[in-house]
């Protein structure tokens, strides 16, 4: 007799539970643990409160990332409430025994970078951080979450979670992209398709031919932005793409352990007749390269579109919403997506940071000078990614062509840092939130992939890439 058939994120879940309780609720067992500046110091505090110690140092690696600032890091930094975070985080990390990048490692970087490129994020594993973004690590099909600071206390003691079982969503995306359309197109058109709410309960799993093309770069671009699709994480099946970027690295299985890990991985795939409480469905080849106009990552359009219309709505909610962002943004209705000019553009952050989104953009950019209306800045997601960017040349491309080159770090994704915009700014931006508020004060951001980005640098307005020479 067979078992029921399971899905990815069934046989995940139900190999790391601990307990059970009547209520449904679950303890389940944590592999890695990741810890960044801003989510930690008060379960730090917390333990030191209590007296207890951390459960698994060596399953526990932090890194500094959001407040970092992305100029000389022998300056000091200008903000003491960020400096005063990034101190505590070594000094817990280094009072409870747990490895810790600091600003002058050349493995710092994004935490959601960091773990994959050190072989820190497995296939198969739990994987847990104080941070929304987490979701990323799912890319390897492992089952990877945010959560709260209450909770990263809880993990830090007990390397275990209270979790309860979200629902099953697939979202297949089948064909092949076209050029010029790739991952970051793809996650901005699924949330333009189900809305920030749409995976609400749900733990998504991306399938499909046009995922299974993509680099694990990409994969982890799709995985990430799951939470901005509401969804408790994303997740794609391990295949010989994941095993290929994994092996040898540092923290990956070795030698005998290593064929027996993919042994267990090999086994992580949706059962056919799994049951999905949800199915989404994409075509690749239709999908154009994507520009987010308001300040949600569902309000997104093709490059070739148009601002919408509030009178178009549906409804009144939707009518007011409409109008609120393109006040905030500073559009009119059915100006085209190609006339918005820029005043700065980001290339960075745990979405599009690694070497694959730098070489896109390197492309674009290469012999090109950025638009003289435009301050154009890309910043590695680690100290790796900058190492390797450099060894290929992509740095002396940026700078020939006027981009700023920065160190690792968060960035202007979130303003946490001396990157900000200033009130009104536009930008062109890699990252994943277009939030009022988001890169600073006022600062108005349109979400994009980094060939986008990059050309619109060099453009001082959107272009059709598909078209670029
Ligand atoms: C600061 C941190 C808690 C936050 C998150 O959880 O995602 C940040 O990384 C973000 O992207 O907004
Ligand atoms: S790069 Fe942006 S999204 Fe990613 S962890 Fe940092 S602030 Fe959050």
């Amino acid at each position: 007799m067979s078992a029921a058939p399971k899905t990815l994120y069934d046989k995940i879940f139900d190999d790391h539970v601990v307990d059970r309780q009547p209520d449904g609720s679950v303890l389940l067992y944590i592999d890695r643990h990741l810890v960044h500046e801003v989510t930690s110091p008060q379960a730090f505090e917390g333990l030191r409160a209590t007296g207890r110690k951390v459960r698994a140092p060596h399953k526990t690696l932090a890194v500094v990332d959001h407040n970092v600032p992305t100029s000389d890091r022998n300056l000091p930094n200008p903000d003491p409430e960020s400096a005063a975070q990034i101190a505590a985080l070594a000094e817990n990390t280094r009072e409870f025994g747990i490895e810790y990048y600091d600003e002058f490692d050349k493995r710092q970087g994004v935490v959601h970078i960091v773990g994959p490129e050190q072989g820190f994020t497995l296939p198969g594993a739990t994987i847990v951080c104080g941070d929304s973004h987490t979701s990323t690590h799912g890319a390897f099909g492992a089952l990877a979450h945010g959560i709260g600071t209450s909770e990263v206390e809880h993990v830090l003691a007990t390397q275990t979670l209270i979790q309860t079982k979200a629902k099953n969503m697939r979202i297949t995306v089948d064909g092949a992209l076209p050029h010029g359309v790739g991952a970051k197109d793809v996650i901005l058109a699924i949330i333009g398709e189900i809305g920030t709410a749409g995976g609400t309960g749900y733990v998504m799993e991306y399938a499909g031919e046009a995922i299974r093309a993509l680099s694990m770069e990409g994969r982890m671009t799709v995985c990430n932005m799951s939470i901005e699709g509401g969804a408790r994480a994303g997740m794609i099946a391990p295949d010989e793409t994941t095993y290929a970027y994994v092996k040898d690295r540092k923290r990956a299985p070795k030698g005998d352990a290593w064929d027996a890990a993919r042994r267990y991985w090999d086994t992580l795939v949706s059962d056919e007749g799994a049951h999905f409480d949800r199915e989404v469905r994409l075509d690749a080849a239709n999908l154009p390269p994507i520009v987010s106009w308001g300040t949600s990552p569902q309000d997104v359009v093709s490059v070739t579109g148009l601002v919408p219309d509030p009178d178009a709505a549906s409804d009144e909610g939707k009518r007011a919403a409409i109008k609120r962002a393109l006040a905030y943004m500073g559009l009119t209705a059915g100006q085209k997506i190609t006339d918005i000019a820029l005043d700065r553009v980001f290339i960075g952050s745990c979405t599009n940071g690694r070497i694959e989104d730098l070489r896109q953009a390197a492309k674009m950019v290469a012999g090109k000078t950025v638009n003289a209306n435009v301050s154009a800045m890309v910043v590695p997601g680690s100290g790796l990614v900058k190492e390797q960017a450099e060894a290929e040349g992509l740095d002396r491309i940026f700078k020939a062509a006027g981009f700023d080159w920065r160190e690792p770090g968060c960035s202007m994704c979130l303003a946490m840092n001396p990157d900000k915009l200033k009130p009104e700014e536009r930008c062109a931006s890699t990252s994943n939130r277009n939030f009022e508020g988001r890169q600073g004060f006022r600062g108005r951001t349109h979400l994009v992939s980094p060939a986008m980005a990059a050309a619109a640098a060099i453009a001082g307005r959107f272009v059709d890439i598909r078209d670029w020479r």
